[in-house]
């Protein structure tokens, strides 16, 4: 019978007539908030059974977090009418934001959500996490249905979707893109990973909905067959895809051409993108439009005119020497890989790959070694430095990074803490013909040191700092 004004999942945004999510977290248990949290005006508590509740309605629930965003989903309206979602180890921001492109240039007002914020055709405005609270999210897509937005594609990530982050709302189709190693600090193993991952398929996207699925992964089959299962429409795409079929491949100057076939038509695509990874995720979100009702041939059309996404193979500059410096948000082992195989046919014929990267404090630590050695066998030099050290000593991290170096050649690996300096070293060591490729930080401006109450996050931002080397080295900042 109370009147309900809000939803809240952290006790300190509580106001009068809010329902509070009280859940059992890694750092806190919300639970002990519920007495501050009534005492804020709250009207009920979502909570376990066995929580205590007292002044406010006990909404019990062995899986309060579900509970939580089923009830929240109700109280967000309007919400935009064609929503999809995207999940996999790497290529969610890429995808759901090309997607965005592919439906404004279709005439929809579109948005995507995601690591880069919320982003529409007129900003972008960062929530600090890839995938936001359920609050945060369900406010966000009311607030851009309000605008006028009808479109939007958003990050699921692994943490989101078992976390019950994002849902509430229709979702009318999910992608898929890949799954390889991060986050096992998180997840226990690789199929705990892949699970929550695909809560997607077996639960988020509504009945009758599309799963897209990226075809020529390790792991397409197995998200093919949780579609199946929960009898979704499905559209893979790759080289092993029946939807987009992928025939061909030819790296270009700064793009690619892609041979595909889309409905027994066979086409010819100017991809303004370079590589594999990015032709993946391009492909990905064209299945996203057409899974939603996108017309074929503007859609293929319109992936000509796709634009760069922000921190993902973006050319910050030229080095005095003529090398091209591109910027990459590789921070795992697969994406490194990646990200080294897409510049790989751009290096000159007797040129080298200078890679720049390091690897996330409070993270997954297994994934280091294996950046190292990814680094190794697709670099010709590399620079082992600091990349959001958070709370642990960074020389460590590093150690633990160059422990997968071992087999490289004599003075192909150095080790420069200081990123700035790291960034400047690589572009004054490369020549003409060479590539410098820094990864890790793509579109972040910030380098976080320490944690909790001792966080302090220090202006950085690669392109920036690249572009300022390049020029004190007499090269160009473009
Ligand atoms: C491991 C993880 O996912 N943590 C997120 C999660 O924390 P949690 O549920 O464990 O919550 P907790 O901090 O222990 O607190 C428990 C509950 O008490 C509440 N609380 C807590 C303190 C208080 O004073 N009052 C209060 O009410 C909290 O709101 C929470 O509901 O929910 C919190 C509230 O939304 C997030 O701030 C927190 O993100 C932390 C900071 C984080 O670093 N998350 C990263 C790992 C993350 O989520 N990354 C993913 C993946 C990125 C990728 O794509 O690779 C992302 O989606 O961003
Ligand atoms: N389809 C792909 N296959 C392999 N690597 C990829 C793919 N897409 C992107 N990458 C690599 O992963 C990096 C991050 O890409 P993107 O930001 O799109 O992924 P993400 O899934 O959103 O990452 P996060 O988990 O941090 O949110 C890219 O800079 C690139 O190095
Ligand atoms: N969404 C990823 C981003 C990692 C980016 C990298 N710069 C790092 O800090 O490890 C994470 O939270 O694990
Ligand atoms: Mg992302």
């Amino acid at each position: 019978e109370a009147q309900v004004t809000g939803f809240a999942i952290d006790h300190r945004k509580v106001a009068p007539g809010t329902v509070f999510g009280a859940f059992v977290g890694a750092r806190f248990n919300g639970e002990d908030f519920i007495a501050d949290a009534v005492k804020a005006g709250a009207v009920a508590i979502v909570a376990r059974p066995e929580a205590v509740v007292d002044g406010a309605v006990h909404l019990a629930s062995a899986e309060p977090r579900r509970m939580f965003a089923q009830l929240a989903g109700q109280f967000f309206v309007p919400v935009p009418e064609t929503l999809v979602a995207v999940t996999g180890t790497n290529g969610k921001t890429s995808t759901v934001e090309l997607t965005r492109q592919l439906w404004r240039m279709a005439g929809h007002r579109a948005a995507s959500i995601g690591t880069l914020g919320v982003t529409t055709s007129d900003e972008s405005v960062s929530t600090g996490l890839t995938t936001p609270d359920i609050a945060t999210f369900l406010s966000n897509l009311t607030g851009l249905a309000r605008e006028g937005i009808t479109h939007v594609a958003y990050e699921a990530s692994s943490h989101g979707l078992s976390q019950f982050r994002i849902e509430g709302p229709r979702v009318a189709a999910g992608a898929f893109t890949n799954v390889s190693r991060d986050h096992l600090d998180y997840h226990a193993t690789m199929d705990d990973y892949f699970a929550a991952k695909m809560r997607l398929f077996d639960e988020v996207v509504g009945d009758g909905g599309t799963a897209v699925v990226w075809a020529d992964d390790e792991w397409s089959d197995r998200a093919i067959a949780h579609a199946t299962a929960r009898g979704l429409s499905l559209f893979t795409v790759g080289v092993k895809g029946e939807g987009v079929r992928l025939l061909g491949r030819t790296p270009g100057g700064l793009g690619q051409v892609l041979e595909v076939e889309h409905a027994g038509k066979a086409r010819k695509i100017d991809l303004p993108l370079i590589g594999a990874y990015q032709a993946a995720n391009a492909l990905v979100a064209a299945g996203l439009v057409l899974a939603t009702g996108g017309d074929a041939d503007a859609t293929f059309d319109a992936m000509k005119r796709l634009v760069t996404v922000r921190g993902r193979l973006e050319r910050a500059a030229i080095s005095a020497a003529g090398a091209p410096v591109y910027v990459d948000y590789a921070h795992t082992p697969d994406a490194l890989e990646a990200a080294i195989a897409a510049l790989r046919p751009h290096v000159g014929p007797v040129g080298r790959l200078i890679v720049v990267f390091g690897a996330g404090g409070d993270r997954d630590t297994g994934k280091r070694p294996e950046m190292g050695r990814a680094a190794v066998v697709g670099a010709d030099l590399s620079i082992v430095t600091d990349d959001n050290p958070r709370g642990e000593e960074p020389a460590a991290i590093r150690a633990m990074v160059l422990a997968g170096m071992t087999a490289a050649a004599d003075g192909a690996v150095r080790e420069i803490g200081d990123r700035r300096e790291a960034i400047g070293a690589a572009i004054a060591a490369a020549r003409s013909g060479d590539i410098v490729l820094v990864a890790g930080k793509g579109h972040e401006q910030g380098q976080i040191i320490g944690s909790g109450a001792t966080v302090r996050v220090l202006p950085f931002d690669d392109v920036g700092v690249a572009r300022e080397m390049a020029g004190a080295l007499g090269g160009t900042g473009r």
